[in-house]
């Protein structure tokens, strides 16, 4: 099947049905696909603070249009608002406060919330079409009904919003059947803001806990709300084209995440290994032990001490690992560094945020793939941490001084070689702005 583009074909994969396969070699940083949303909706948390249509906070000085008919959805200005209410608002509009407040409604857990208003605006969108609920070939409708469904036996529809005309029912329960393992996060710099439909880009990619491509989100005034399927790595022609549908750093609960909703065992070569390794050795509860665990993970990926003065960061295949490591794939491991990373940067304890933040970098380059925009995160907050670290340091000689600029600017390239693969998403000032402020500051001192 050709899907559109100059750059993949659907060919049957023995597990899923089928797998996009890259027509061409594609340079990392490619755009592989860009696609519109078909229904979106906001995190709760974000009602209020960002346009409803195109997901954008307003711009500096400037407030938000409230619908002054349900005052439930905001907009950066007239024309999100024409927009939104043609797609779909005119038909959510009277009934939402009511739905909204009702006990079906309030009864529901937050993802059953999300659920229910992402199927309401789908629905209030398709009773809009020239003949309403019906499918025209290769329509973003069309091609959602086409999606594998859940694998999870007899979902129960949550409610949705009174639309008329009343969508017929079994077209409510094959749409929300495709709900659970085709839906997308959508975020901003790396952060969920909302949900939403994607169909074409639900057809076309399988999951991969080692990826070659990655979604990011384009939220534009003129445009509105796109995803944007990118290439992290050089992808060879007739290679498949995956993307992660959870965080690869859940080594332990992916499995099974990913079995319930999405109704497959993943056979990449992570999940292979990780299987092999049947129970993981308990890890430490002795503080020192503990930091000897991170010392040794930290010579194993090739970062000797707490600095790191390198041109490229270093690679570790995660079949290489030493049993002695085992245990560092507790999820908890790494929650428990990123914690006390960013606590202690928060707090100002440089030194010890340090040492957790070069850790917990060690651990992202064993288990995400290479260019992962994960770790250009990393590396950015590596990078502020230790420029604060050194503002703070009692009179310090000029070769501390140097060192902490030099130390800075090696993470913040570092950062900036990885997060300009991904490029920019989401919000306007994201990481990249960042990263030049911050060099900026170096260049002054
Ligand atoms: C978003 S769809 C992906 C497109 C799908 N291949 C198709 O032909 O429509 C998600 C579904 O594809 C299948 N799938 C995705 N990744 C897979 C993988 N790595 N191994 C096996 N099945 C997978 C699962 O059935 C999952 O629920």
């Amino acid at each position: 099947m050709l899907t559109g583009n100059d750059t993949l074909r659907l060919v049957p994969h023995p597990k899923a049905r089928d797998q996009a396969i890259s027509i061409k070699k594609l340079e990392a940083g490619s755009l592989i696909l860009s696609t519109p949303s078909f229904a979106s909706i906001l995190l709760a948390t974000q009602k209020g603070h960002r346009c409803d249509t195109c997901f954008r906070l307003p711009a500096d000085g400037t407030s938000l249009r409230r619908c002054t008919g349900c005052g439930s959805y905001w907009y950066c200005d007239l024309d999100c608002q024409t927009e939104q209410w043609h797609a779909h608002h005119k038909r959510i509009c009277k009934n939402y406060t009511k739905f909204t407040a009702s006990l079906a409604f309030q009864s529901l857990r937050v993802h059953e919330r999300n659920d229910s208003l992402l199927l309401s605006h789908l629905l209030a969108h398709l009773s809009l079409l020239s003949t309403p609920y019906a499918p025209e070939d290769s329509s973003p409708l069309s091609i959602f009904l086409s999606l594998l469904p859940s694998p999870v036996p007899d979902m129960s529809v949550p409610p949705v919003c009174p639309i008329s005309p009343t969508p017929p029912l079994d077209l409510l329960r094959t749409l929300y059947t495709r709900f659970g393992n085709n839906n997308f996060a959508i975020h901003s710099h790396l952060t969920t803001i909302g949900h939403g439909v994607f169909p074409l880009a639900s057809r076309l990619f399988n999951h991969s806990c080692v990826p070659n491509a990655a979604a990011r989100y384009s939220l534009s005034p003129s445009h509105g709300l796109w995803m944007e399927v990118i290439a992290i790595r050089d992808i060879l022609s007739g290679e498949e084209t995956c993307i992660p549908y959870l965080d690869p750093a859940m080594t332990q609960s992916r499995h099974q995440i990913l079995e319930l909703t999405y109704g497959f065992r993943c056979d990449c070569s992570a999940c292979l290994y990780i299987r092999s390794l049947g129970t993981l050795p308990e890890l430490p509860t002795e503080p020192t032990e503990l930091d000897d665990l991170g010392r040794q993970l930290r010579e194993f990926v090739g970062i000797k001490d707490t600095l790191l003065l390198a041109p490229t960061l270093p690679s570790k295949s995660l079949e290489s690992t030493p049993s002695s490591l085992h245990a560092v794939f507790h999820e908890a491991y790494m929650s428990s560094l990123s914690g006390t990373f960013s606590r202690c940067s928060h707090d100002g304890d440089y030194d010890i945020a340090l040492d957790s933040g070069i850790t917990l970098l060690a651990l992202y380059i064993l288990i995400y793939p290479p260019g992962y925009p994960q770790i250009g995160m990393h590396l950015l907050e590596l990078a502020k941490t230790q420029w604060n670290a050194g503002i703070v340091l009692p009179n310090p000689s000029t070769e501390e001084r140097s060192k902490v600029k030099e130390q800075t600017r090696v993470y913040l390239s570092l950062a900036r070689s990885i997060l300009q693969i991904y490029g920019p998403e989401g919000d306007d000032v994201g990481p990249l702005q960042e990263i030049k402020i911050l060099e900026s500051l170096l260049i002054e001192e």
